[in-house]
């Protein structure tokens, strides 16, 4: 499909004074603006329920995207001009009335050409409500196009999941639903498939003949902080697992599309998840792990266990981290394990792949006593962004003695500073009409079966928790996982991208 480079659009933001609309989407709308990439011809309605002019509403728009701001901020005010307040509680049906009227307004004036984007930036109780009033209430009557961005979580199960999006799917069909997964915006996810399909090398050993394992890891220092209420009905499973970590995996075992293209894609990463083999109740603990974190030093200072945060339940049975084996039932990955992990509090922030490759037939270089490394394909995801490739080549002076070497590259980014925010290249898309990078319906309710299989089995069983202390690397039983099966996890700290040795 062929997109508009630079449409022309409404856009309704709801929850426009919240924490995501002012830490993530002002921002990467200023960018997009700051570069050029959106139309002259685009107006932004902020909703939500507080009191606030057209006035005060820019002044908080203009703070937000301060930090963002490259050029001795000259254009934060012309930016700040195209947006709108809206007072209004979601769930009072007289408000859309007044909404339609003044999106009516504004249409014209900024010449949207009836393109509307309503991005749901709001607690996920009220999505189907909003889709529901949008249609009735005339809002997606458009002349353009008109598209739902909507931000997770998706349901909290398969069956809630299933209700919500037929909510949505009564307003929105599915090509016109954008389900966001920040992740599929980050630079080194997106190039997960630039690596695997634009290097002739990679191809032909990406299988279960070359690959002994990959692990798929992403750890956070930080804890639940202001968002127990949420975690404590989601845990690490919901969290992370359903979506992010499922959706990398589905990237890293995809067979390559006949096509680049939204469809192409999408099914591929479809029949990946339709292989994973669900983890039945009686293997739930043979297959995953779960853990909370206890108190411990973070950043040098003492904080507070999962269940001493606020908002949380004193005796919490919620998860702050899961490891599991995940298993790909076809030709191309039959026996090969992916493992993923992620946790909260935990010793350093860090994604990163690490794609194992299988030993050598036979050693060499035994007679000099030496163990030759696996050869290791590490992507980086972030903080640092980039690809490093572990070899073993001769040690200078000694040929009968090979040693680790590693190729790197880091990804600096196009300006040389730093790579475009995640949410900044999903918005663009959206606006382009590209929903590659957002996840399908078929996606999501693959990933939230594979889910409910271990969280119903989490749920009848008491844990004991805490299990790991925050700072370190996870519980214990996580290293057991794949010590069980004569492997490790290799460190993520050290497998750095900057050094070329
Ligand atoms: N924050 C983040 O980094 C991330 C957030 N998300 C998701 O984004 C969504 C928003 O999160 P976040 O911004 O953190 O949430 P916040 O609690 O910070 O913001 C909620 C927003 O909704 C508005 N609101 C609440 N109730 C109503 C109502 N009845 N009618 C109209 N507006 C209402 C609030 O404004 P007011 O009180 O004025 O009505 C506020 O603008 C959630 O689904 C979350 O899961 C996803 C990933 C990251
Ligand atoms: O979606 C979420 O992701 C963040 C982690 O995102 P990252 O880009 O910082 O890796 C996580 O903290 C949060 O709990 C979860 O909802």
């Amino acid at each position: 499909m062929k997109h508009n480079e630079k449409p022309s659009a409404l856009i309704m933001i709801f929850g426009a004074t919240g924490d995501l609309a002012n830490r993530k989407l002002f921002p990467s709308l200023y960018r997009l603006f700051e570069k050029g990439n959106l139309s002259e011809n685009f107006a932004v309605i902020g909703v939500a329920r507080r009191e606030l002019s057209n006035e005060q509403f820019q002044e908080n728009v203009k703070k937000s995207v301060q930090s963002a701001a490259s050029n001795g901020n000259s254009n934060i005010d012309e930016f700040a001009s195209h947006f709108y307040y809206h007072s209004h509680d979601v769930t009072d049906s007289v408000s859309y009335g007044y909404l339609r009227e003044m999106a009516v307004r504004l249409d014209e004036q900024y010449q949207t050409n009836g393109n509307r984007i309503f991005y749901l930036a709001m607690a996920p109780e009220f999505f189907g409500t909003i889709a529901t009033h949008l249609n009735e209430d005339g809002l997606t009557d458009v002349k353009g196009f008109k598209r739902l961005v909507i931000e997770k979580p998706f349901g909290h199960d398969l069956q809630s999941a299933k209700e919500l999006n037929n909510q949505i799917r009564t307003a929105f069909s599915e090509d016109e639903i954008y389900r966001i997964d920040h992740y599929l915006g980050k630079e080194m996810v997106r190039n997960i498939e630039v690596i695997r399909f634009a290097n002739a090398i990679f191809e032909p050993l990406w299988n279960n003949r070359y690959i002994s394992n990959i692990q798929v890891t992403s750890s956070e220092t930080l804890g639940v902080e202001e968002r127990g209420r949420y975690y404590e009905n989601s845990g690490a499973l919901r969290d992370m697992v359903q979506n992010h970590m499922l959706q990398m995996v589905a990237l890293l075992a995809m067979e390559p599309p006949i096509k680049l293209n939204t469809e192409e894609i999408r099914s591929e990463k479809v029949k990946v998840l339709r292989a994973m083999r669900t983890v039945k109740d009686d293997k739930v603990d043979k297959y995953f792990v779960r853990g909370q974190y206890g108190e411990g030093i973070n950043n040098g200072e003492k904080v507070p266990g999962y269940r001493n945060e606020h908002m949380v339940d004193p005796q919490s049975n919620t998860e702050t981290f899961v490891a599991g084996k995940l298993l790909i039932d076809n030709f191309r990955w039959a026996g090969v394990p992916f493992y993923i992990r992620t946790g909260k509090r935990m010793k350093s922030k860090s994604t990163k792949i690490v794609v194992q490759f299988k030993d050598i037939p036979m050693n060499l270089y035994y007679k000099t006593e030496q163990t030759l490394n696996p050869n290791l394909l590490v992507i980086h995801i972030q903080p640092e962004e980039g690809i490093t490739l572990h070899l073993n080549a001769q040690k200078t002076g000694n040929h009968m003695n090979a040693t680790p070497v590693k190729l790197s590259y880091a990804n600096t980014g196009i300006d040389g500073i730093n790579t475009p925010e995640a949410y900044e290249k999903l918005l663009y898309d959206c606006m382009r009409g590209d929903a590659t990078n957002f996840t399908h319906w078929d996606e999501v309710a693959l990933s939230w079966s594979f889910v409910d299989n271990i969280s119903q089995h989490w749920q009848k069983t008491q844990a004991h928790f805490p299990n790991y202390e925050s700072g370190s690397a996870g519980p214990k039983e996580s290293d057991v996982l794949l010590a069980k099966d004569g492997l490790f996890w290799w460190p993520i700290d050290n497998l750095d991208v900057e050094s070329c040795q």
